[in-house]
């Protein structure tokens, strides 16, 4: 297949290693000295004490890279705008367009079922309407990453969390397709594990339930996850927050799940504080802001995730972090 990465950066150059030397005709979209990097010695991949690099084609100009069969979007909620301004050299009547990330997306209210309780406005999360406009519902695909990773120099992504590695993908109506089987076949194949979604938006909130309260805890502490849940200041702290966060998951998706992980947390930092000790715009909007929209309109009170957005928004308006 021809699948591009759009945004490659963590996520998308370790997706990127993976399905080239899986076989694609993978290329990426990046940008300053990532992009000079693997211009001249290929994108590598660190796993532990090993490395594989493959060589892709990559450019700051979408134009460069021609239509595809599957351009998979791993940019940050933060920058989304530019797939809208970049998407159509990328595009053949057939494209569809992988929305991976963290959160509730833009597009959560298109392709919604019938019987989900109606969503609040979420204009906020695609300003002036520039995603709805350039890209029609019929190329979207929800995809849900469980997967972590850090560029560590230029060039070099490091996979940490070998043990799991999964990009869980669905249509935004949740009908079953043809596309979505071949690309579930594609990432298994890569060892990027795809098991089947029923629905899109219960692995979005099943998701969302660990970034929008420890992903923001980590934020608020500077800490990683293990030391989160390490800290007997927290272990009242958490199972609350949780429970907050679930209520308004199962008001919208009653079958959410709680992912649950057995041993100890992960010992690194979530991308929210990742970006923020590196100065990057915060994901705010889509863990923090968008929830609070939904549990505003099911009219459920959440006070401990309250407090915890009105501290997260202000830490990062501080560091101009965040314009919301
Ligand atoms: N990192 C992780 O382990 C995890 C991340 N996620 C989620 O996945 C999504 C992606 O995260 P992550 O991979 O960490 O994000 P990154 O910031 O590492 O990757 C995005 C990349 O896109 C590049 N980019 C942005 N705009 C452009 C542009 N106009 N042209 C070319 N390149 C551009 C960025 O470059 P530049 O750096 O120059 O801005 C960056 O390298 C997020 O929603 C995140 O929450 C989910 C699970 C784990
Ligand atoms: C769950 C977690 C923390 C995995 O790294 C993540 O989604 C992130 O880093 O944003």
């Amino acid at each position: 297949m021809r699948i591009c990465i759009f945004g490659a950066g963590a996520v998308g150059s370790h997706f990127a290693v993976r399905l080239a030397r899986a076989g694609h005709e993978v290329s990426c979209v990046m940008r300053g000295a990532h992009l000079d990097a693997v211009k001249a010695d290929g994108l590598t991949l660190k796993v532990g004490d090993t490395a594989v690099t493959a060589r892709v084609k990559a450019s700051a100009d979408p134009a460069d890279l021609g239509p595809q069969d599957v351009v998979i979007s791993t940019l940050k909620a933060t920058g989304i705008d530019a797939l809208a301004a970049g998407l159509a050299p990328l595009l053949h009547g057939e494209t569809a367009i992988v929305f991976a990330q963290n959160g509730i997306p833009w597009w959560y209210d298109l392709g919604l079922p019938q019987q989900h309780p109606a969503v609040p406005d979420l204009g906020f999360l695609d300003p002036g309407g520039r995603l709805r406009s350039a890209v029609p519902k019929e190329r979207i695909i929800g995809g849900v990453i469980f997967s972590s990773n850090e560029v560590i120099a230029p060039g070099v992504v490091a996979n940490l969390s070998p043990d799991r590695n999964r990009l869980l993908i669905g249509e935004c109506d949740d009908r079953p397709s043809g596309r979505i089987a071949q690309l579930r076949a594609a990432l298994n194949d890569a060892a990027i594990e795809s098991p089947e979604v029923k629905e899109i938006r219960e692995t979005i909130w099943s998701k969302l339930l660990t970034n929008m309260s420890m992903s923001v805890l980590c934020l608020l502490t500077g800490l990683t996850a293990r030391g989160v849940r390490d800290d007997p200041a927290m272990q009242e702290v958490i199972p609350r927050l949780l429970d907050e966060a679930n209520a308004i998951a199962t008001r919208y998706i009653p079958a959410v799940k709680r992912v649950t992980r057995s041993g100890p947390a992960p010992d690194h930092k979530p991308s929210i504080l990742q970006d923020f000790e590196l100065g990057r715009a915060l994901e705010i909007d889509v863990l923090v802001r968008a929830p609070a929209a939904f549990a505003r309109t099911a009219g459920l009170a959440t006070p401990m995730l309250d407090l915890m957005a009105a501290l997260a928004i202000q830490k990062a308006r501080d560091k101009e972090l965040y314009s919301g």
